[in-house]
C-alpha cells in the first residue's frame, strides 16, 4: 500500500530531519510512529502525505509515486490530520470544513450528508455542526479535524498525535475512529507519545535524530531493552508485578495475573 525508498529531507539549508527512511506497510495495517521530541515524525507525515518533496529517494501509494499524483488525485489516496488543528481549519462553520473537501473531489451531496452524519456521530461533535470551528476548544476543534479526515473515506489515513490534549471523551473517541477505519480495511499510520496507543498498533516503526531506530511489531519491540523505549502501563504494571509475558493492554495483564 505505502512504500518508502531511502526518504530524505532537510528544511533549508539545515541538517536532515528525516534521513534514510525505508519500510513498506501492507494495505489494511497500521503502524505507529514513534521517538523523542525532533526526532522527525511530523516530517515524515508530512512526506507521505506528498506536502513535502523529498530532497532524495521516494514514497509510492498503491504503487504510484506520490509525487506523479496531481492534489486531487493525491487527495483520493490520502488523508492527513495535523497535530496542530488550527494549521487545517479554515472554514467559520464545523459543517462547511467537513463537506469542503469531499466537495472538491465531486463527491454527490447526499453522499456527503451521510458521512457527515456518521463522522459527527463518530466524533461527538453532532451538537457542534452549526457553530464556528474557532468558537470550540483546541481538543474539539482536533476532533473536528479527525471528523473532516474521516469524510475523505481515503485508504490511507495519516494521523499526527490525535491524542495530544485530549481528555477522556476525547481518547475513547480516538479509539472509536481507530476501530471505524480498522473495519473499514483502512491503511492507517499515526505518529504518537502515547505507547498503550502505539501497542495497539500491528507495527511500529521507532525514529531517532531523522532515521530508522527499529521496525516491527510492538511486543518484539518493547521487550528489547537495547532500544530504551517508553513503555505501555500494562508492561510496567507487569514487570514490577514479576511477570515474564509482555503484556501490552490491560486485558492481557488481567490475563496473565488470573489464567484460569
Ligand atoms: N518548518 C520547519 N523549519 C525548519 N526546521 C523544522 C521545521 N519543522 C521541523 N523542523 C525541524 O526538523 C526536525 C524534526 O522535526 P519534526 O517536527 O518532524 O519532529 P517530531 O519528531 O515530529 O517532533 P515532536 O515530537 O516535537 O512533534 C527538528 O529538528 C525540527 O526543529
Amino acid at each position: 500500500m505505502i512504500r518508502t525508498d531511502n526518504l530524505t529531507y532537510g528544511y533549508g539549508d539545515g541538517p536532515s530531519a528525516v534521513h534514510g527512511v525505508s519500510f513498506a506497510l501492507t494495505a489494511g495495517t497500521s503502524l505507529a510512529v514513534v521517538g523523542p521530541n525532533g526526532s522527525g515524525k511530523s516530517t515524515l507525515l508530512r512526506l507521505l502525505a506528498g506536502l513535502l518533496s523529498p530532497c532524495r529517494g521516494a514514497v509510492s501509494i498503491a504503487g504510484f509515486p506520490i509525487d506523479t499524483l496531481r492534489p486531487s488525485l493525491r487527495a483520493r489516496h490520502v488523508a492527513i490530520l495535523f497535530q496542530n488543528p488550527d494549521d487545517q481549519i479554515f472554514a467559520t462553520r464545523v459543517r462547511d470544513e467537513l463537506r469542503f473537501a469531499p466537495v472538491q473531489a465531486g463527491v454527490p451531496s447526499h453522499v456527503i450528508d451521510e458521512r457527515m452524519d456518521r463522522a459527527a456521530a463518530l466524533c461527538g461533535i453532532r451538537e457542534d455542526l452549526d457553530r464556528n470551528p474557532h468558537d470550540l476548544s483546541r481538543a474539539r476543534r482536533k476532533r473536528v479535524c479527525l471528523a473532516s479526515v474521516y469524510m475523505m473515506e481515503t485508504p490511507l489515513v495519516l494521523l499526527d498525535e490525535p491524542l495530544s490534549g485530549q481528555d477522556a471523551a476525547g481518547r475513547r473517541v480516538v479509539m472509536q475512529m481507530m476501530a471505524a477505519l480498522r473495519s473499514r480495511g483502512r491503511t492507517v499510520v499515526a505518529v504518537t507519545h502515547d505507547m498503550n496507543f502505539a501497542a495497539s498498533f500491528d507495527s511500529m516503526l521507532v525514529l531517532r535524530a531523522g532515521g530508522v531506530c527499529a521496525v516491527g511489531d510492538p511486543r518484539s519491540l518493547f521487550s528489547d531493552p537495547s532500544l530504551d523505549l517508553p513503555l505501555p502501563d500494562a508492561l510496567v504494571l507487569g514487570r514490577r508485578l514479576g511477570l515474564h509475558d509482555t503484556c501490552l493492554t490491560e486485558g492481557e495483564l488481567l490475563e496473565a495475573l488470573n489464567p484460569l
